[in-house]
């Protein structure tokens, strides 16, 4: 499957260039996608007593009217409802002129049991909440429990974001053409898609590739051309050094979850620096994982100059205050940013808060040319306190926050949820979409802080390593299943790691590289 995704605007520029390109024309492009459809529906829905298509006023609408004569040439009942005529000279208009299946206003729609529609309304061309004509039909269907064919997108779906304008559909499947879209993985958009098909209608990858699109769906072929693996005559410090901040005595459970996490992840050597009240508490719960007393700047000092660590984790359990800034503050300092010295930190939870009133202090060290790279681990709560700007701009989808917030920030950021985004300030961005209700568990984001540092920490570069992390976090949350709780995480690890080493070299494709 491909990973790109195009919004509705890179969606028209390569129905454009398509149809400039050849062989097929708009109206050509049109009929494969409404066979395309056609096919699903005769399928899926053999027994439907009738299918009502409903089709809008644009070429969503125009892949209806060819669905409808489709549909009625292979014998179906086929009922046919318009929001109103499609534009004059459209292809939609086109295929209206050759459909033989009469049309009834959609305001008088009306359906019955058994009966199967086909959502033809709305698609790339949203731009408003549904009118009432649509809006009384998506509460129709709703209340009859009918099933939906959506094309391109459930009508009411921004393919953009995901959002729902108004109302929308929730669609038993939908059948999307040449790349997936945004809205597609985006919530909710995802979860009313229902399952999503993705149709070739003839556009060659070519017309694709000559988008230079940046907007991914997380998947191993994102990245697993760099993920490390180790050489055979490897040590522990040259497989990367990850330094975790421990919390006070009270709170050092996150940090430890943290380091485990990285080790398991493949870091060589993983370094507790606690405060000295905690010294005793994180001893006795160490074995693997190295532990040293930091307190002060000077024992941070002195433990890059002695152990030359690669990436750290800062922020889980740490406590909020001058503290984690002073350290963060530090680290960014610290890089060469050239292969050696450290590549990377992964600012977590307390870490993040920690500069809620001086956002642009941390910005400007993670800008300083040679810095090491920040990741930033934001859950919605943490991005409005470090972005309330652009968390309160409602005209951005949540990958338009997140890439805007990388960009603001100099970093990759991670914005968490159900529907992670991973955005870096090069302007690549992933869609994750392999999570779990069951990662929503306390320590899950330690967990996750750890990985993306353990990785770096062995030379992947941060947006690749923070895609690999959400994704390997996601998938050992998937894989395990109810009763997961954080410590089962860095656990559930290496089966995943064994899965993605043993892929065949022609499956690790990577993203285009930033500029
Ligand atoms: N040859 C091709 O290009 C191919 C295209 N294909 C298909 O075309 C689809 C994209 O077509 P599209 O760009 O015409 O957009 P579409 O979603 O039909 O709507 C636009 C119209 O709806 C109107 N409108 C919007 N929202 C509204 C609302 N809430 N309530 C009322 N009106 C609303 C909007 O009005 P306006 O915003 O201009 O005021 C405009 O008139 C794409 O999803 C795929 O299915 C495939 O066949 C492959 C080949
Ligand atoms: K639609």
């Amino acid at each position: 499957m491909t990973l790109e995704l195009l919004t509705p605007a890179e969606m028209a520029e390569a129905d454009r260039l398509a149809i400039a390109a050849g062989p097929f024309d708009g109206i050509g492009l049109m009929r494969n996608a409404g066979w395309a459809v056609a096919t699903v529906v005769l399928a899926r829905f053999p027994g439907a007593r009738r299918v009502h298509v409903l089709a809008g006023p644009g070429n969503n609408g125009g892949d209806g009217y060819v669905v409808a004569k489709i549909l009625q040439e292979s014998g179906v009942a086929v009922s046919l409802w318009a929001s109103g005529p499609p534009r004059t000279g459209s292809d939609a208009a086109l295929a209206a002129d050759d459909c033989p299946v009469p049309t009834k206003p959609l305001a008088e729609f009306e359906a019955g049991p058994g009966d199967v529609v086909v959502d033809t309304l709305y698609g790339a061309g949203l731009s408003k909440p549904l009118a009432s004509d649509a809006a009384r039909a998506v509460a129709l269907v709703a209340a009859k429990g009918l099933p939906v064919v959506a094309v391109d997108l459930p009508s009411g779906i921004s393919g953009d974001s995901g959002a729902v304008l108004g109302c929308a559909f929730a669609a038993t499947v939908t059948i999307t053409f040449a790349r997936r879209k945004p809205g597609h993985l985006l919530l909710p958009g995802r979860d009313l898609c229902g399952e999503l098909i993705v149709a070739d209608i003839g556009i060659a990858p070519a017309v694709v590739e000559a988008l230079a699109v940046k907007t991914f769906e997380n998947r191993p072929a994102l990245w697993r051309r760099s993920f490390p693996s180790p050489a055979v005559d490897t040590h522990k410090y040259r497989r990367g050094h990850v330094g975790v901040f421990s919390g006070g005595a009270s709170s050092t459970g996150a940090a430890r979850l943290s380091a485990l996490a990285a080790a398991r992840s493949g870091a060589g050597a993983v370094t507790v620096l606690s405060p000295g009240d905690a010294m005793q508490a994180n001893a006795a719960h160490l074995t693997a994982i190295m532990l040293r007393q930091v307190d002060e700047l000077a024992d941070l000092h002195g433990f890059l100059a002695d152990r030359r660590p690669s990436a750290f984790v800062l922020g889980p359990g740490f406590g909020v205050g001058d503290r984690a800034r002073a350290f963060t503050l530090a680290v960014l300092a610290s890089g060469s940013g050239a292969g050696s010295g450290v590549e990377g930190l992964v600012l977590d939870a307390d870490g993040i808060t920690s500069f809620r009133d001086e956002p642009g202090q941390l910005f400007a060290a993670a800008a300083r040319p040679g810095a090491p790279a920040l990741v930033l681990t934001p859950h919605e709560g943490e991005f409005a306190r470090l972005f309330p700007a652009i968390a309160e701009d409602d005209s951005l989808s949540k990958l338009g926050k997140a890439r805007a917030a990388a960009a603001a920030a100099h970093a990759v950021v991670i914005y968490k949820g159900a529907d992670t985004v991973i955005a870096s300030f090069d302007g690549r961005a992933a869609i994750n979409a392999n999570g779990a209700p069951w990662l929503a568990t306390a320590g899950s984001g330690d967990v996750l802080a750890g990985i993306v540092a353990g990785l770096i920490a062995q030379g992947m570069p941060a947006f690749e390593a923070a895609c690999a992390g959400v994704w390997l976090h996601a998938e050992a949350g998937s894989r395990f299943g109810p009763g997961l709780i954080a410590e089962d995480l860095p656990g559930a690890l290496p089966p995943m790691l064994r899965d993605l080493f043993s892929l065949p070299p022609q499956s690790r494709s990577d993203c285009r590289p930033g500029p």
